[in-house]
């Protein structure tokens, strides 16, 4: 059976937001469109739709025959489908570039279907149960008895659908909508819960779940010193503790919530402080360190990751930290919106060795740890 796949790419992937569409978004190092098209590597004939805007970019897709897209899927679809009547093949599949994740054993079920049908097409069964909604409340049920999610490669008698694009008229919300217009058997064949079509903007996480980059897990370390100065109290993770000294900095000096934020800067691999609050920089005189700490937090949460612990040393041999050790705990754990089993704050002294020994200053080192899933 000499078999075709059109992959169509022309749109323009609103729901899914970012600079590129979405078929043209990095996942695990490579654009969606290339992660589809491996899919379909054992296809002699590839025909990719792209957006006109985007034909510059048929020079990436080697050995595909690239076409230009319309206004809708399904005009995109016919363009597609012209673009192969030339030299007809006998079956061609016809798939959307945003679902990367297509199975062999999905394109195998439908190619092997096409040798008794018109048609084929994966879908899998509605198994949760479905509402009306009106004005934000539930206003009906709707039995879900043979209702199916559709998926694609929908697969088609080439010349069968080749006519029923061309005689039908109208939005159709995929091949099968048209092809049931011009009255071709439709087989459903079992499809896959994987293939998801990425639609919205968490699709593309999934997406790079399914694709094996696994959990990403990180451990940074940050390591900090301030020294004394005159004063009557210490700034120390986010809680003000009485002193016969104070210590000496740009901002307000607490050490232990520098030593944590960069902690996690260092597990993101995106600097430190200094870096993203520089010293020489006016604005950050006498800052209260938090600023700093949050900055690190929704640097981490941006990048997809949560921090799920940080433990933090203070060095020094005074004040004592005993006393202060849970309001350090929950300040941090605030700031950081993290519960309070996930902060570590402790203490140690050196032994009256070295400069915290002499009490010159106080040290903190710091671990966080963070997880993408
Ligand atoms: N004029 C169009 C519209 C859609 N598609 C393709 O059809 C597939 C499924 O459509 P959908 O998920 O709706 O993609 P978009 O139209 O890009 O998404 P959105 O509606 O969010 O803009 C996608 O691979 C998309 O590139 C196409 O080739 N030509
Ligand atoms: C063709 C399709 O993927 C079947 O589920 C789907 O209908 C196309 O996506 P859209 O969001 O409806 O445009």
């Amino acid at each position: 059976m000499n078999k075709a796949v059109i992959i169509v790419a022309a749109g323009r992937g609103v729901r899914a937001g970012g600079d590129v569409p979405k078929q043209w978004r990095i996942i695990q190092d490579r654009t969606v469109l290339s992660h589809t098209l491996e899919r379909f590597a054992s296809f002699d004939r590839i025909v990719v739709v792209l957006h006109p805007d985007d034909m510059h970019r048929a020079a990436e897709l080697e050995g595909c025959t690239c076409v230009a897209g319309g206004v809708s899927r399904d005009a995109s679809v016919r363009n597609g489908l012209e673009a192969l009547a030339t030299d007809a093949p006998d079956v061609v599949l016809i798939h959307d570039a945003a679902r990367p994740l297509v199975s062999e054993a999905v394109i195998t079920r439908v190619v092997d279907a096409l040798s008794a049908h018109d048609g084929a097409a994966p879908a899998v069964a509605v198994t949760d149960a479905l509402w009306v909604g009106k004005d934000g409340n539930v206003d009906g049920t709707q039995d879900r008895t043979n209702l199916f999610r559709a998926q694609t490669p929908q697969g088609f008698r080439f010349d069968k659908i080749l006519d029923a694009h061309r005689n039908y008229s109208g939005a159709a919300a995929d091949d099968v909508q048209v092809a049931r217009a011009a009255g071709l058997d439709v087989l459903i064949v079992e499809g896959d819960e994987a293939n998801i079509k990425i639609t919205g903007p968490d699709d593309f996480a999934r997406a790079e779940r399914h694709l094996g980059a696994g959990m990403d897990i990180r451990t940074g370390n940050g390591y900090d010193v301030h020294a004394f100065t005159e004063g009557d109290h210490v700034w120390l993770c986010g809680v003000k503790v009485p002193h016969t000294k104070s210590l000496k900095g740009h901002s307000d000096a607490d050490v232990g919530m520098h030593a944590v934020t960069d902690a996690i800067y260092g597990a993101l691999g995106m600097g430190d402080i200094g870096q993203h609050f520089p010293p020489s920089d006016p604005q950050w005189k006498g800052a209260a360190s938090h600023i700093f700490l949050e900055h690190a937090c929704k640097l981490a949460r941006d990048n997809g990751f949560t921090i799920t612990h940080v433990d933090c040393t203070l060095i020094c041999e005074a004040p004592k930290v005993g006393p202060h050790h849970a309001a350090m705990k929950s300040a941090m754990a605030t700031i950081m919106g993290l519960s309070e089993d996930r902060v570590s704050v402790k203490a140690t002294t050196s032994e009256k060795l070295g400069f915290t020994g002499r009490e010159e200053g106080i040290a903190s080192i710091a671990t966080a740890t963070l997880v993408k899933l």
